[in-house]
């Protein structure tokens, strides 16, 4: 299969990047660091997530943060709902987008969302009708589809079916997370593979972290099996708080000097992506771990 034309971007830095910082990064600093991605033309953003505040800390301003936004037109910002709970909060906010996140490990989700799998679908059932009423499109995310911090191999034929079920439930699009980044391109291409029979590949998305150094590798895989929404963090900030030891997502400078080189489209301007990720990463005292973000500003 040739590479899409156009790759749509999904900026998971000021949730995903975020979630896991032990010290508490302000409401303005992530409000600047939206304002930021919208400024460098990200068209979706993942902006927050109305998780309980016990769970992630990080994310307890959620409210602050979808009512503070600067919206421009043209950009979708996007947040977690794990329950009812948290979808009525984010309605309450004016959030016209949510995700709901599920997993292929039964570890996993008992660690996260404290949980079964099978309980997590049918929590997320009356989430994704209140939102469908509503007129809220939601994603769904699967985690653990390379691996799991738990349990280790995950099947592809597991992912296939947890992925499945959210996609007859409602959800728009699926992204597929190796949470952990155990990833490699012949596992990506296998899993994506067996998901791929049940899910049409425009409704997928890969959602990559970095800990074993794959992730761009892995992209570069289901790009050429027709992915063309992938999930990113500016600088590559993050790690999973359900997840020891794993690291950010794919840096998003990272994806787009990839996609750049292999003239795909984004929409994204580099030199302002390449800026925020200096930014936010002197903001809150992190490493950038993005290896074209360096480069550039360096140069
Ligand atoms: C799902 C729950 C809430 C279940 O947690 P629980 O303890 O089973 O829930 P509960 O219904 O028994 O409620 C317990 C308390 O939480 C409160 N609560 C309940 N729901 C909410 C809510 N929505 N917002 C705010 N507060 C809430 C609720 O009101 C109650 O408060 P209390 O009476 O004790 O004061 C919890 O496990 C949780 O919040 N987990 C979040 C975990 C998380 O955010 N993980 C990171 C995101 S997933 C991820 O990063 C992976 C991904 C998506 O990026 C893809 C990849 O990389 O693989």
């Amino acid at each position: 299969m040739a590479f899409p034309d156009f790759v749509r971007l999904v900026e998971v830095g000021a949730r995903d990047g975020l979630q896991n910082e032990a010290n508490p990064v302000s409401t303005a600093i992530k409000l600047e660091l939206i304002d930021r991605l919208g400024d460098a033309g990200v068209s979706y953003i993942e902006a927050a997530s109305f998780v309980s505040p016990k769970w992630v800390p990080q994310m307890g301003d959620a409210r602050e943060v979808m009512t503070g936004i600067q919206r421009r037109s043209g950009v979708t910002y996007a947040a977690l709902t794990p329950n009812l709970k948290g979808l009525e909060s984010a309605l309450e906010c004016g959030v016209k987008e949510v995700a709901v996140f599920g997993a292929a490990s039964e570890s996993f989700t008992q660690k996260n969302i404290n949980c079964s799998i099978a309980e997590s679908l049918e929590r997320f059932a009356p989430v994704i009708e209140l939102a469908q009423k509503s007129g809220i499109p939601v994603r769904g995310y699967v985690s653990t589809v390379m691996g799991c911090p738990y349990e280790g191999e995950i099947a592809p034929a597991k992912v296939a079916e947890v992925s499945k079920t959210l996609f007859e439930m409602g959800c728009y699009e699926i992204s597929l997370g190796d949470t952990v980044g155990v990833g490699t391109p012949l596992k990506a291409k296998r899993m994506l593979e067996a998901v791929s029979q049940h899910i049409p590949m425009s409704k997928l998305a890969a959602h990559f972290h970095d800990t074993y150094g794959q992730a761009l590798a892995n992209l570069y895989a289901v790009l050429e099996e027709g992915i063309a929404v992938i999930d990113s963090s500016v600088a590559g900030l993050g790690g999973c708080p359900y997840a020891k030891g794993a690291a950010g997502n794919v840096a998003s400078e990272d994806v787009i000097y990839l996609l750049n080189g292999l003239g795909i489209k984004s929409g994204i301007n580099l030199e302002k992506l390449a800026a925020t990720g200096d930014w936010i990463t002197r903001s809150i005292n992190r490493p950038n771990r993005s290896k074209v973000g360096i480069a550039m500003m360096a140069g």
